[in-house]
């Protein structure tokens, strides 16, 4: 069989990042089997290496397949493999599948620490991780879940959600290691990290290996909400919905917090974050043409940061309201993969907590431009001040500090509705527009 059905199923997945480029599968890398030989399905995961004719780029996906014998096998093969042990094989997408979805999930309770569970069998390796999960136990009801973009979840009974991660990045998953100390340090803002599983595979050079968090398992939250969908139905219903926001402000206080106490901090020149910002902002300009009118009033926007100080932390990186789900027990942050369009090497360097903040107002305007209802500049402009307020931030004077991270994340918008969904590059360009035209030429 040639590769095509392999880099077809890989290229029309939802998680494909490189849609719109055309790709070539360069590498294929098995793990190792999950279950023992003799139980159908045989199950392992595989990293596909993607490259792209005329650039060096490339990206690595994890793929998980379970494999039967041909005249055994259903559903649409896009793959097949010999080995010693199981024969000539054919392999379909496992990420339907129970008996892999299981696999997954042993590999996370045979660990008894959280420092490993299996042995490397040859230069691939497989490890669990494990912090809790006492009341899971193998053969849980499973499915996956639906609606998501970047990466596939599978839900075990009402217990827990498996991610696994698709496009993956050499190193730790920031997502991974945020959970990770959040949950030892007893944060109650976010879903507790139950485990996860870590590989390496050989690289090109055969000295060095890669390695990379390949899936987190978290405690699945009852009754949660998308904080997104809550505050839609709540601003169209004519609710007030600012002691929510105060509330979630109170949140992600307290996730950074812990984040301070837990990850290095550091300083920063604001004269460097404006040049990182005008930089961002050149680039963006040339992906979204449409920003070119705004970028002088931008600039000034920027500058004013000369002169100041920034302290600079470990945050979310990304922080909406789709970054929010609503239960019971209060608000809970999730994603913590910083902003998809920055490379790991951006995503991982402290940063100051206005970018979240920001990230937060520029939600409630998102709201209130999605859905204009009556008075929803309003409904928006009382929950940007609950937000802040229930966040007391220190140095609640720093405004033009806020306004450049607002602008930031504006300009960072432009680009990914441009590209993602054209019909809202109206909601932050009107944003841009609105902070350009404030300041004056100085
Ligand atoms: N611990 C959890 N409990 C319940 N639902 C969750 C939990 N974590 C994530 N989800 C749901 O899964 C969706 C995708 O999660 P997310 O971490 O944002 O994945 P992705 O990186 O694929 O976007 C969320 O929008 C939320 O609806
Ligand atoms: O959730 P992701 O990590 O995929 O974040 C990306 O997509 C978001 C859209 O789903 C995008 O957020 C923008 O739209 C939101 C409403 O859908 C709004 O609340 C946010 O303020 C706005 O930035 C996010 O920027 C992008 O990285």
């Amino acid at each position: 069989m040639s590769g095509e059905p392999l880099l077809d199923h890989i290229t029309a997945a939802r998680w494909f990042g490189g849609k719109g480029r055309s790709a070539e599968l360069i590498g294929l890398t098995p793990l190792g089997w999950l279950r023992p030989p003799g139980q159908w399905p045989a199950v392992r995961q595989e990293i596909a290496a993607i490259g792209y004719p005329g650039s060096t780029d490339h990206d690595f996906y994890q793929l998980l397949i379970s494999y039967r014998p041909h005249d055994q096998q259903s559903g649409a093969v896009i793959t097949e493999t010999t080995d010693a042990e199981h024969g000539v094989l054919a392999g379909v997408d496992g990420t339907d599948d129970p008996a892999a979805h299981d696999a997954l999930l042993g590999l996370v309770l045979d660990a008894s620490s959280p420092t490993g569970s299996k042995t490397p069998a040859d230069a691939t390796s497989l490890v669990g991780h494990r912090l809790g999960g006492d009341h899971l136990t193998p053969g849980l009801p499973s499915r996956v879940f639906g609606g998501e973009q970047s990466n596939t979840s599978i839900l075990f009974a009402h217990l827990a959600i498996l991610k696994m991660f698709r496009r993956i990045e050499l190193g730790r998953n920031l997502d991974v290691e945020t959970h990770d100390v959040l949950t030892r340090t007893g944060s109650d803002a976010v879903a507790r990290l139950i485990g996860w599983i870590e590989g390496s595979w050989p690289g090109p050079d055969p000295n060095v290996s890669f390695g990379a968090d390949l899936a987190m398992i978290t405690e699945l939250l009852p009754e949660a909400r998308d904080g997104w969908e809550y505050a839609l139905a709540e601003l169209r219903a004519g609710q007030d919905f600012t002691a929510e926001a105060h509330r979630l402000g109170r949140a992600l206080a307290g996730v950074h917090d812990l984040l301070r106490q837990n990850f290095p901090t550091s300083t920063i020149d604001g004269g460097e974050v404006a040049a990182i910002m005008n930089d961002r902002l050149d680039v963006a300009a040339r992906a979204a043409p449409q920003l070119a009118p705004y970028a002088e009033g931008l600039r000034r926007t920027f500058d004013s940061l000369a002169g100041r100080t920034l302290e600079v932390q470990r945050v979310h990186g990304d922080f909406h309201l789709g970054q929010t789900l609503h239960t019971p027990r209060g608000w809970k942050i999730i994603d913590f993969e910083g902003e998809p369009a920055k490379t790991l090497a951006e995503r991982s360097r402290p940063d100051s907590v206005w970018r979240d903040l920001a990230g937060a107002l520029r939600s409630f305007d998102y709201a209130a431009a999605h859905s204009p209802a009556g008075r929803a500049a309003d409904w928006a402009a009382a929950c940007q001040q609950a937000f802040l307020s229930g966040y007391e931030h220190p140095d609640p004077e720093a405004v033009d500090v806020l306004r450049a991270y607002v602008a930031d994340k504006a300009i960072y918008e432009v680009v990914y509705e441009a590209r993602n969904r054209p019909d809202w590059v109206e909601i932050p360009l009107t944003a841009v527009a609105a902070i350009a035209n404030t300041e004056e030429p100085a």
